[in-house]
């Protein structure tokens, strides 16, 4: 993705971390020239990455940035459009309260570090950037991909899950999140709480509010003529009414349950198990020949 300016002057590392500062390292700090910049090249991403994904308005953008406690990694490769450098993709992630319902389908209060959007640019996709981009956020957080939480997670990237990290086989949820099995045997790095039995199930709700119910909801709530009858937002709220009493987000394409057994997952697996070493070996062979084959 280039842009009309230094995207080099803007983001100094590889991988920038942005937060509700829109800072990106000293640079940035005190200018609010590069900062408007920066604020460009989010709106932009997000805009794609809502394109990429089917929604119906973006889930990111520098204001929902600057208001939100959320993470967001931006991946740039600075070698690119004659050195200028051009934004390859992004990656937000942000912990969110979750009520989730574990294998034997009992509540669970938990407050994982969840995927909120997840970009790589069209023409650099299936490159071994995305894979980079995610390991990054690994390593930095620390974490295992198991104890994370996916916020309805396109086709896409249910494959890139199952093909990277042998996450193939997900816990039936009544919201939108999906969590694979592993997710609930380490409590203390899920932050996962049962919810008290003597809590009346009124107290319990039945989805967590997430940012793509948020979209929505603000759409909904644009009283005519903000939004015109044959907007988008429209039809997209009449079109999805249904959906509502399970919590899914109308404005992506219908969740596909994540596939199931492909790579001989089993309930045991934990992030250190042999198949996941195979699936790093695998992956391992994979970015070498993505990385050799583009240029
Ligand atoms: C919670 C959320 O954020 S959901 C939204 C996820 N984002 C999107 O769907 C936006 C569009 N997609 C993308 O931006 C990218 O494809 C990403 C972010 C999902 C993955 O990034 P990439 O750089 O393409 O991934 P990377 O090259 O490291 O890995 C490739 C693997 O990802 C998956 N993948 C990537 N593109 C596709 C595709 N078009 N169709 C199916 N699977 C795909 C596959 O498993 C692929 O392996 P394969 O080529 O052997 O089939």
């Amino acid at each position: 993705m280039e842009f009309p300016f230094d995207i080099n002057q803007l983001f100094s590392e590889r991988v920038s971390i942005l937060d509700q500062t829109l800072v990106a390292g000293r640079k940035s700090a005190g200018r609010p020239d590069l900062q408007a910049h920066i604020a460009t090249v989010i709106d932009e991403l997000g805009r794609a990455s809502a394109k990429a994904q089917q929604l119906t308005a973006p889930i990111t953008s520098a204001s929902k940035l600057q208001s939100q406690r959320h993470q967001l990694y931006l991946l740039k490769d600075g070698e690119r459009n004659g050195g200028r450098g051009v934004v390859v993709g992004f990656l937000k992630v942000g912990y969110k309260k979750l009520f989730l319902l574990d294998r034997q389908g009992v509540h669970v209060e938990a407050e994982p570090l969840c995927v909120l959007d997840f970009y790589i640019a069209e023409n650099l996709q299936r490159h071994g950037y995305g894979l980079e981009l995610f390991d990054f956020v690994l390593q930095h957080k620390n974490l295992e991909p198991v104890l994370m939480a996916y916020d309805r997670p396109s086709p896409k990237l249910l494959s890139f899950l199952a093909k990277h990290y042998c996450l193939t086989q997900s816990v039936p949820q009544v919201n939108n999140f999906v969590v694979f099995e592993g997710f609930f045997l380490n409590r203390e790095a899920a932050q996962l709480r049962k919810v008290p039995l003597k809590k009346p199930d009124g107290e319990i709700k039945p989805y967590s509010i997430m940012e793509r119910e948020v979209v929505r909801q603000e759409q909904r709530a644009l009283p005519w003529p903000f939004a015109p009858p044959h907007s988008p937002q429209r039809s997209v709220s009449s079109q999805c009414s249904h959906s509502l009493s399970v919590g899914s987000s109308p404005s992506r394409v219908p969740l596909r349950a994540a596939p199931t057994s492909a790579l001989g997952a089993n309930r045991d697996q934990s992030p250190q198990s042999p198949l996941v070493e195979r699936c790093r070996a695998k992956r391992t062979s994979s970015l070498n020949r993505s990385q050799l084959g583009f240029h």
